[in-house]
């Protein structure tokens, strides 16, 4: 078992045009054990982003540190694998050489590089698309093409920043059960960001919810639906629980708190 950990983390940008620097995320402190599936959600601006990115060490944090099974990171490493939206294929690469593309920065020979990139994409349901072109692949295709690349390098986490969030409704469907099974499958730890709520509903095991100016963690819930989401049972028949209704008006009410004390 890994455990990711954000300790203490704070981050400070500078203002545009001024020399003051504007607090992003505060104090957030998250670990993240390899067999959870956490997901944050919070209005746009609550540092979501911000927080992905340091905990893959493209971003320091003016405060506070990240550290994978107690080790300090300092950079982006194979550990800690990223998804993003746009899913940023090589689209001069095929389908394989994409997926093959870490292991070949590995030193890993070609044979096996092949054979591994081929195994990826029977993975993650693209068996015989090693050879097809960036181009010639659907949105959820393609996403799946950039899961397979992340998982190549057997990462310990994977981070999602709204990987879906470009997916048609029906797709975007389709991909929630998909990352689950690779979720379970794998054995990595999933640190997920989406601005839906029925997404982070149907996947996390943990939802935590990040509330803005400056960011901060306000709630980190344990749920129980993506276990009956992978289990097969019917979205619709999950999403019309009432303790799923519940929950879903609770994180609303969180995430939209203080907007109202604004507006009053
Ligand atoms: N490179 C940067 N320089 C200055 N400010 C930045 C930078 N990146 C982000 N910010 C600011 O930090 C705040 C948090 O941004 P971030 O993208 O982390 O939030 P988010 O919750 O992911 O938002 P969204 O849901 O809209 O993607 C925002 O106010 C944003 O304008």
């Amino acid at each position: 078992m890994s455990i990711l950990s954000l300790q203490s983390l704070s981050l400070d940008y500078a203002e545009a045009g001024s020399r003051r620097k504007r607090r992003v995320l505060d104090g957030v402190n998250l670990h993240i054990a390899s067999d959870e599936f956490v997901v944050v959600i919070g209005r746009s601006g609550s540092g979501k982003t911000s927080l992905l990115n340091i905990a893959a060490g493209f971003t320091e944090p003016s405060e506070g540190r990240v550290l994978v099974d107690g080790k300090e990171i300092d950079g982006p490493d194979i550990d800690r694998a990223v998804v993003f939206q746009d899913d940023a294929l090589y689209p001069w690469l095929t389908a394989a050489g994409n997926v093959a593309f870490p292991l070949k920065l590995q030193g890993i020979p070609k044979g096996e590089r092949q054979r591994r990139a081929e195994d990826l994409l029977v993975k993650v349901g693209l068996d015989g698309a090693g050879k097809k072109n960036i181009w010639e692949l659907s949105g959820g295709m393609r996403q799946r093409v950039g899961i397979a690349r992340a998982l190549a390098s057997g990462p310990r986490f994977l981070l999602l920043d709204e990987p879906l969030g470009a997916l048609d409704a029906l797709t975007r469907s389709r991909m929630q059960k998909f990352l689950l099974d690779v979720w379970a499958e794998s054995k990595t730890g999933a640190l997920l960001i989406t601005h839906s709520i029925d997404e982070a509903l149907l996947l996390a095991t943990r939802i935590i919810v990040l509330a803005p100016n400056p960011g901060r963690i306000v709630a980190d819930i344990k749920t129980e639906f993506g276990k009956a989401v992978l289990e097969g049972k019917n979205i619709k028949d999950i999403k019309a629980l009432t303790s799923f209704k519940d929950l879903n008006d609770e994180l609303t009410a969180l995430i939209h708190a203080d907007e109202e004390e604004i507006a009053a």
